[in-house]
């Protein structure tokens, strides 16, 4: 990614006493769709915390308590609001490899969430101390559109009852819990959940984990699945739900496209380590879709993504990673290359005793930047010009 480079050559330049791996917060530029949907004062909140409270200033705070003012849009939006959406039992993953037309390798920036200038930002996230129970309950092969072929995992847990799933690029990933023996059950139960290694065809009566092991090409010994014979360390996206950007086609975020993106790259024939997508069934940053819509209206009503959060009495961002790092240490994995442009999902992740190392971030720049495809809209633009102003992402302005 030539361009991804270039920005941070640019980024170093105009920030000399930062680590090479710190995208920094720009200063406030002039794109038209923001200066007329978000006053000059709202932005002046910095990427490592929210501004001093002040008259003008005190909707950029942190504190989901804090009394806001709902401003009135300065002007009229071109597109009316969208029509009233039913909230769906689940939300399928939209089509890798769709709109992405350029095969191009991930390139990573090392960090170290050990250290203060490791690149992870500044806040720390809390974090529980122990981490949640999952258990894959079943997995399927899912051949794609692209023809790149994924296993889906679905999981179950201790602290919600929400289907929460793994997108598994890579046959040599295997889940501990899927293939761990259930009392009781037959063979065919075993193909039945997806508990078998190689293929299933038709008449197949062994999974090939009670006895002898069938080849997978990539699994090794019975005690050995989870073992991993390729030494790189696998790409990871932890993406949260997002009903909006990955069913119904938004231009108000990039959720549709990160989700694409991530699932080509981790197709990519020369990705020999694999990949996953942990997919968390948190809808609008852990908010709830109707929560999120109501976000949106007050979004045209003159508010950004924060602001809107803050307005409903949510916190900016309601998540929580527990699950993910869980789902991870389920699947093999102990060191990981993680998509993502924000920081605080880097710690979040890694767990509350570092039970995962995040080696290095891989950034989701938008398509359009890269001049790869991709989408325009200003709704997205104020999205993502929010996210670096406010929440700390790691993304140079420059594309904005
Ligand atoms: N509350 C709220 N949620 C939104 C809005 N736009 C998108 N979302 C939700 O934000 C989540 C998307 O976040 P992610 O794609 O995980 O990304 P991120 O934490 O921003 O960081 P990256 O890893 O860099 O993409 C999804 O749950 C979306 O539904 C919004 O305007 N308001």
């Amino acid at each position: 990614m030539p361009d991804l480079n270039a920005r941070q050559c640019q980024s170093e330049t105009t920030t000399q006493q930062l680590p090479s791996f710190y995208s920094p917060q720009t200063e406030t530029t002039s794109t038209p769709h923001n200066d007329d949907d978000v006053e000059p004062a709202d932005l002046s909140s910095s990427a490592n915390g929210p501004a001093p409270a002040s008259p003008t200033s005190n909707t950029s705070s942190s504190n989901p308590d804090a009394e806001l003012p709902l401003r009135l849009p300065t002007t009229p939006l071109a597109q009316p609001p969208p029509t009233s959406l039913l909230s769906p039992a689940f939300t399928p993953p939209a089509t890798p490899g769709t709109g992405t037309p350029l095969p191009s390798e991930p390139r990573g920036i090392p960090v170290d969430s050990s250290v203060p200038t490791g690149g992870c930002g500044s806040k720390r996230p809390r974090l529980l101390e122990s981490l949640p129970e999952v258990e894959c309950a079943v997995r399927a092969r899912i051949p794609t559109t692209s023809g790149a072929e994924m296993f889906l995992h679905l999981y179950t847990n201790n602290v919600d009852n929400k289907e929460h799933l793994a997108i598994v690029f890579g046959r040599q990933i295997r889940s501990r819990s899927l293939d761990a023996p259930r009392e009781g059950e037959t063979e065919l139960d075993r193909l039945v959940r997806g508990a078998y290694t190689g293929r299933l065809y038709p008449g197949r009566e062994e999974s090939g984990l009670a006895g002898p092991q069938i080849d997978d090409g990539n699994t090794s010994t019975q005690e050995g699945v989870n073992e991993q014979k390729e030494e790189t360390t696998p790409l990871v996206r932890i993406h949260s739900e997002c009903y909006t950007g990955e069913t119904v086609w938004s231009a108000r975020c990039d959720c549709g496209e990160q989700l694409d993106e991530a699932a080509r790259l981790m197709s990519l024939s020369s990705n020999k380590a694999g990949g996953i997508i942990v997919y968390l069934r948190q809808e609008g940053r852990g908010i709830g879709l109707g929560e999120k819509l109501k976000a949106y209206n007050l979004q045209d009503l003159g508010n950004d993504t924060v602001e809107a959060n803050l307005l409903l009495r949510h916190p900016a961002d309601a998540r929580s990673y527990g699950l993910a790092t869980a789902i991870l240490l389920d699947l093999g994995q102990k060191e990981i290359r993680l998509l993502t442009n924000n920081p605080e999902k880097i710690r979040a992740v890694e767990g509350p005793h570092r039970e995962i190392i995040v080696k290095e971030r891989v950034a989701m720049v938008p398509l359009s930047w890269k001049g790869r495809g991709g989408f325009r809209a200003p709704e997205v633009e104020g999205y993502l010009k929010t996210k670096i102003e406010k929440m700390g992402h790691m993304l140079d302005m420059g594309g904005l």
